[in-house]
């Protein structure tokens, strides 16, 4: 069985391919994806082994997500020969409160999820667009949602309650999380590392375009930094994270900014390319000797440490850290800055290590590096939704 899984955001299009082996277990063949789509698209893949199998500019720029999609069904039905695709996953990034498994993506629950796009504006849109266009496509094609909430859908008060009147609780306004998918890999990862990780104070700190901390034991959720939308929590590529509520009615009131525009400013045009003026990619800010390049970095270092004292503030104490996401498992100068502001807390890295394991033999903090794979996650629920659906008892023992 074949499985496709695919990880929309607001400017790339990742996909993976996975061979669905038994219980669990999902054999990664092919990943790849297209990126810049905006100004220069490009589709690339890899196999397994990461061999180089297509990396190439499309013809066209501001394609429609059909075009794209048919682009990669040719390409995949080239490559896979007779194998079919069972089913594709797809990174949902809000489930809202009905949504915490994964579920078939029909008409009505790809509709149901749209009213969402208003709290999740940069990532709702781009999730559903495949699904709609693969249901043209491909009609008879098994579609699943995989949602970046679940993870995080266990989390009680006083984690999940922001302190407003009780009836706006009521309406669904609390702590959602986000890149669920992500921590759900990362923490099917520790366990494979080693056995007595999982059950370590764990923060994770998933650092990529969007970022965001998770605080988890035995690879359940206890605290995380997005709330009820993906804007809050730490600083990020073009989105503020938490900012003073008084500045967004400030900025209504007295600057006379509309909704829209206060909404642009703080998912589009604030983190890193807001302080920088310069770039949202952390590769161009490291790379560049202007001083607001570093101010950006500096502030981004600081906001992280900060979220990160505080979920080792829910947890009682911290005693593995963990780096992934574009920034998290490629940045060094990005983390030792993180972990410097955290030598009160007993993280002290070793600098001569620079992957897996990177903290010194006598820091109290384990720190480590683990490279996120989100399709994996997605292709991994795919194959348990379709195992518990054509042998519940199989899928019970995975
Ligand atoms: N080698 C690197 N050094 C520094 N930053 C990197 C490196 N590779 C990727 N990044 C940064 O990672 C971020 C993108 O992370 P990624 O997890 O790929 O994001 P996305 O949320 O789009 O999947 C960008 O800011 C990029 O600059
Ligand atoms: C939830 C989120 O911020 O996702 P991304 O990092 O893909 O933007
Ligand atoms: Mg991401």
């Amino acid at each position: 069985m074949i499985v496709l899984a695919l990880n929309a955001g607001s400017s790339s299009l990742k996909f993976g391919v996975f061979k669905a082996a038994t219980k669990r277990k999902v054999e990664p063949l092919m990943r790849g994806l297209f990126d810049g789509l905006a100004v220069t698209p490009r589709f690339s893949a890899q196999d397994a082994a990461g061999r180089l199998l297509a990396d190439a500019p499309l013809r066209l720029p501001g394609q429609s997500t059909g075009a794209l999609l048919q682009e990669l069904l040719n390409f995949l039905d080239t490559r896979l020969g007779s194998e079919q695709i069972v089913a594709v996953g797809h990174r949902i990034v809000h489930g809202g409160s009905r949504f915490i498994s994964p579920v078939h993506l029909t008409s009505e629950v790809v509709d149901a999820l749209d009213k969402l796009t208003p709290i999740a504006p940069l990532h709702q849109p781009a999730s559903l667009g495949p699904v709609r266009a693969l249901s043209e496509l491909r009609p008879g094609l098994m579609q699943i949602g995989c949602f970046d909430t679940a993870f995080h859908s266990t989390l009680a008060p006083p984690v999940s309650r922001y302190a407003i009147p009780r009836e706006y609780e009521e309406m669904g306004i609390k702590r959602y999380g986000f890149h669920g998918l992500s921590y759900e890999f990362i923490a099917h990862q520790l366990g494979r590392i080693s056995p007595e990780l999982p059950a370590k104070k764990t923060v994770v700190a998933h650092l990529g375009s969007g970022c965001s901390l998770c605080a988890m034991v035995d690879g359940k959720c206890q605290d995380t930094t997005m709330g009820f939308t993906a804007l809050d929590g730490v600083m990020m590529a073009t989105r503020s994270g938490a900012v003073d509520p008084g500045i967004i009615l400030y900025l209504q009131k007295t600057c006379g900014l509309s909704i829209d525009e206060v909404e642009t400013l703080l998912y589009r045009r604030s983190g890193l390319l807001g302080v920088s003026g310069i770039s949202a990619d952390m590769r161009v800010l490291l790379a560049s000797s202007d001083p607001r390049a570093a101010a950006a970095i500096d502030l981004f270092a600081f906001s992280v440490s900060r979220a990160i004292a505080a979920l080792a503030n829910t947890l009682g104490g911290i005693e593995l850290l963990v780096f992934t996401g574009g920034i998290g498992e490629h940045a060094a100068q990005v983390r030792n800055a993180i972990c410097r502001r955290l030598d009160w807390l007993g993280v002290k890295l070793d600098p001569s290590k620079s992957h897996d394991v990177l903290s010194d033999s006598d820091s109290k903090v384990e720190v480590r590096v683990v490279a996120t794979n989100e399709e994996m996650a997605i292709a991994r629920q795919v194959h348990l939704t379709l195992e518990s659906a054509t042998g519940p008892s199989e899928a019970a023992s995975a």
